[in-house]
């Protein structure tokens, strides 16, 4: 029998994976993942992005062992996937955006007590870390009632309470924030970082969220048609595509355009100059230098920033390979 080791959380080396098609009267091979070779280590917090159709969920079903390898290798915590899938089990808690895994008649304390009994956890700990999970994820407003009659924000905080019920040691998000509010999104996000630097999960995402990546991920693989073309920082990734944010600023009175703040480009004005926006490269300066510099020269009553969107980030990518 394998032993989990200490080693690489996930490695995977050419890893690939094709499907049969029918297409029209012919059968054609799509090869979702191709020559995939990854590391991710103990405690690392990843973002695996890409476009639709680019192959993130058939990665996290080889990883999981929910599907073979067509070529290459997979190792999860130190275990093959599908030959191991019991005993990845205890390892891995997945959590899928658009899937649940609560049984949808119970109410929440139901499906957590046949989780741990699944897991046989053994009553302290089950308690234990269930309270540790109701406090920290606020579900006990909600413990009572049946999953079904849960808000989507409310049902997020139960799957991953479920997912995380047996302290796995990889956590793997299938756009966990999809659909979310603003607040459920913050909510959820300190929740991992907090788990995260209390038990040293690693955590594997899949988003299109760039909110999720900047706040929860220290490492993003970005994949295009089943390969991996990037693999480091965000900022090392909006780097490459030069990507701006802009930044938003409402004024006390309507005020000319501000042309002339070091290190922006301005990008327009409305309502005679009382909204007005400046691009800025944040490879060389920050948001609040920018407003230290404009408060020099107009009187602020709101601000926002605006991120690049990962989307535009990838297709921006994606365009340059082409
Ligand atoms: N069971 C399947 N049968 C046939 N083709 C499949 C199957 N699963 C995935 N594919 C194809 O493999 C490619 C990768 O799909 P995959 O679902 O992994 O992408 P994704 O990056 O997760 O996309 P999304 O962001 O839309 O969820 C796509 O071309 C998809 O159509």
């Amino acid at each position: 029998m394998i032993t989990p080791t200490i080693g690489p959380i996930i490695e995977t080396h050419d890893l690939g994976r094709d499907f049969r098609v029918r297409d029209g009267l012919r059968r054609r091979t799509v090869v979702a993942v191709d020559r995939l070779s990854i590391r991710v280590e103990p405690g690392e917090a990843v973002g695996y992005i890409g476009a639709n159709g680019a192959g993130k969920s058939t990665t996290i079903k080889l990883l999981t062992g929910i599907l073979m390898p067509t070529r290459g290798t997979v190792a999860t915590c130190g275990l093959r996937p599908m030959a191991d899938r019991r005993r990845l089990a205890r390892e891995v808690g997945v959590v899928f955006g658009q899937r649940t895994q609560l049984w949808w008649d119970l109410p929440v304390r139901d499906s957590l007590r046949l989780l741990a009994s699944i897991h046989a956890l053994g009553r302290v700990a089950e308690r234990e870390r269930t309270d540790e999970l109701v406090e920290r994820l606020e579900l006990a407003e909600f413990l009572g009632t049946p999953v079904r009659q849960l808000s989507l924000g409310q049902r997020m905080r139960a799957e991953v309470a479920a997912a995380l019920l047996h302290s796995p040691r990889l956590v793997i998000l299938d756009e966990p924030t999809i659909g979310l509010d603003v607040l459920s999104k913050q909510r959820l996000r300190e929740f991992l970082i907090a788990e995260r630097s209390r038990h040293g999960t690693t955590l594997l995402l899949t988003t299109h969220d760039m909110g999720d990546v900047e706040r929860l991920c220290d490492r993003i693989l970005l994949v295009d048609r089943g390969s991996l073309v990037y693999d480091g920082t965000l900022a090392g990734l909006s780097r490459t595509v030069g990507a701006e944010r802009v930044l938003v600023v409402d004024l006390a009175e309507p005020t000319p355009d501000l042309a002339d703040v070091p290190d922006t480009r301005h990008l327009g004005s409305e309502a005679g100059g009382m909204r007005q926006r400046l691009a800025f490269d944040p490879e060389s300066t920050t948001a609040a230098r920018v407003l230290a510099s404009l408060s020099d020269r107009a009187e602020l009553v709101d601000l926002a920033v605006e991120e690049p969107e990962i989307e535009e980030i990838v297709r921006r990518i994606y365009a340059s390979r082409r």
